[in-house]
């Protein structure tokens, strides 16, 4: 599902009205009758129900007037308040307020301050409320007296839909510089806006509807570069199909170069995401001191063993045999527990060059290249970067706090400038490859922050590769798969004690879910993050 920016949106809401006469009143009407809908579910109907409507002098407010208007002809006892003065709201909006003016229907303004005592008493016996105060045009932190209101919405307790936009969240970045609406549920209109599937904006959103407001179509047509919420859908198309006939080579082949003494773990994790994810044989290459360990705790897997340094790390001329193993393998895993040995480093540096087929490189893999990113304009074979924020703030040589401030453009911009795929991870993943398409995942749960996680998802990929899927895709089905997984095994233990191998342990019941197209989002339950078309 495409997801767009807030000048983006203006410019379909443009193209529907100029170019194909869909007059903004109709667009404008549809958006509160989407409104309506998910209060209607919400409420269980509206007879003898209280809702408190706050609408700003936008257009955001304008919906909230139609909303306004459809809850009073269903029987529902309805405050509207504006926050402005009426002869201020003009256009759609204005038609809107009219109407509900001749409807002989009261209009409440909250001009300063002092009004917060009434809104608070709008509040203690409303039954929901609707929050049009901002949509899309709003920008920085909120002025009074919205700031006042916004923060009393808060404190009341009362469930708030969010008409668009929770007011108070920039529409693009997700971030939230002031007081911001916490709602129940947000309806958003046409398309999700960017800063509704990423942080902290998604969690002040709470469940996602995205409602058809009558924009043509083909003009949110998905398949052109842009900004793309992964599905269940896409992710199903994405798999290749399993002939009945499948032998095991056929299902890709995974070289897992990992480990050193003392990371045995990490090896071993990323294997089982590779096995786990489907690759049809997963050889597990670590330096020779710790293969014992490793094909103790692996059954189903072949392991090898190469020369190391006298710290137990992966030794320089470790690179021919790598090269050798490669020749049968469909993907390369690279990178997970090596160290930071000087030697390996250089053995990493030595290997990218050489590559001549699809890899994620990972963990230490990633701080192999710290200072030397340059590398990366000789490296011919497609790539996937896995750096987590503060990775991410190595490689480019800025804090973590930069990059968490800017992931979408962080992201964006170290796949342009390395010319491969990079996947940020944390809260809502981001997958960006050079060629403009940019994906963000929306499964997954904070029980999942937790060591060894991000090497089953490195593992997940190189099998997802292996399979033939192109590097962006690979990564953005591999980190949808992974936060499946873990969502369904946060189900089972609950977040705090949730293990990297629980992760591992249901892909391949997270796999199952999304072919049988049980899951269209990733999400399991209404708790969390929901998109659904209405
Ligand atoms: N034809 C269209 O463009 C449609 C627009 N729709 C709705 O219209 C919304 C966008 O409407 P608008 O562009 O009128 O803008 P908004 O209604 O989002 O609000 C803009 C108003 O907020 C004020 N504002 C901005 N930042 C502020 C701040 N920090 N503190 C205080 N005030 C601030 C602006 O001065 C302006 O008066 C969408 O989110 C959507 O809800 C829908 O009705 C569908 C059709
Ligand atoms: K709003």
């Amino acid at each position: 599902m495409r997801v767009v920016t807030a000048v983006q949106m203006r410019e379909l809401d443009r193209a529907a009205m100029d170019e194909y006469g869909v007059p903004g009143l109709v667009l404008m009407e549809n958006a509160g009758l989407a409104v309506v809908r998910v209060l209607r579910e919400m409420l269980g109907g509206f007879a003898d129900r209280r809702v408190a409507v706050f609408a700003g002098k936008g257009n955001n407010g304008g919906d909230g007037l139609v909303v306004a208007r459809h809850l009073f002809n269903a029987g529902a006892e309805v405050k509207l308040l504006l926050l402005a003065r009426p002869e201020e709201i003009s256009g759609d909006a204005g038609v809107n307020l009219a109407i509900w003016q001749k409807m002989d229907q009261p209009v409440y303004t909250v001009g300063s301050g002092e009004d917060l005592n009434a809104v608070r008493l709008f509040l203690v016996g409303a039954d929901a409320v609707v929050d049009a105060i901002f949509g899309t045009g709003f920008r920085g932190a909120a002025r009074e007296p919205a700031a006042g209101v916004i923060e009393t919405i808060n404190g009341g307790g009362r469930p708030v839909v969010a008409v668009d936009i929770p007011s108070g969240l920039e529409a693009d970045t997700g971030q939230v510089h002031g007081p911001c609406v916490r709602a129940a549920h947000t309806v958003t209109f046409a398309l999700p806006k960017l800063g509704l599937v990423q942080e902290p904006g998604r969690s002040h959103a709470g469940v996602l509807h995205v409602a058809d407001i009558s924009i043509p179509s083909f003009l949110l047509e998905t398949g052109v570069p842009g900004r793309y919420l992964i599905t269940a859908g896409m992710v199903r198309g994405w798999l290749p199909a399993r002939p009945a006939w499948a032998h095991k080579g056929d299902c890709g082949r995974v070289l897992v170069v990992a480990g050193s003494r003392g990371m045995a773990g990490a090896a071993c994790l990323t294997a089982l995401g590779a096995a786990r994810a489907g690759a049809g044989l997963t050889t597990l290459a670590v330096p020779a001191g710790i293969q014992d360990v490793v094909a103790g705790k692996l059954t189903e897997m072949l392991t090898a063993g190469l020369p190391q340094t006298g710290e137990g790390t992966l030794a320089r001329d470790s690179r021919r045999e790598i090269m050798t193993r490669l020749e049968n393998a469909g993907a390369l895993a690279l990178g997970p527990g090596l160290s930071r040995h000087l030697e390996t480093v250089a053995l990493v540096r030595e290997l990218l060059p050489a590559l001549r087929l699809p890899a994620v490189i990972d963990a230490d893999g990633l701080n192999a290249l710290v200072g030397d990113t340059g590398l990366l304009g000789r490296v011919r074979a497609p790539l996937v970067l896995t750096p987590h924020p503060g990775e991410m703030a190595r490689l480019t040589g800025r804090t973590t706090a930069e990059i968490q401030a800017g992931r979408l453009k962080a992201a964006e911009e170290a796949a342009a400038a390395f010319g491969k795929v990079v996947l940020l991870k944390g809260a809502a993943t981001l997958i960006a490859s050079p060629g403009g398409f940019t994906y963000i995942n929306p499964t997954g749960n904070p029980g999942m922050a937790t060591g060894g996680s991000g090497d089953v998802l490195t593992g997940v990929i190189a099998a997802l590769l292996a399979q033939g899927l192109d590097a962006a895709r690979a990564a953005a089905a591999g980190a949808f798969l992974h936060g499946l997984a873990g969502d369904l095994a946060a189900r089972k233990k609950g977040m705090y004690g949730l293990l990297a191998g629980d992760i591992v342990e249901q892909l391949p019941a997270a796999i199952a879910r999304v072919q049988a197209g049980q899951e269209e989002t990733g999400d399991l339950s209404a708790e969390k993050h929901i998109v659904r078309d209405e």
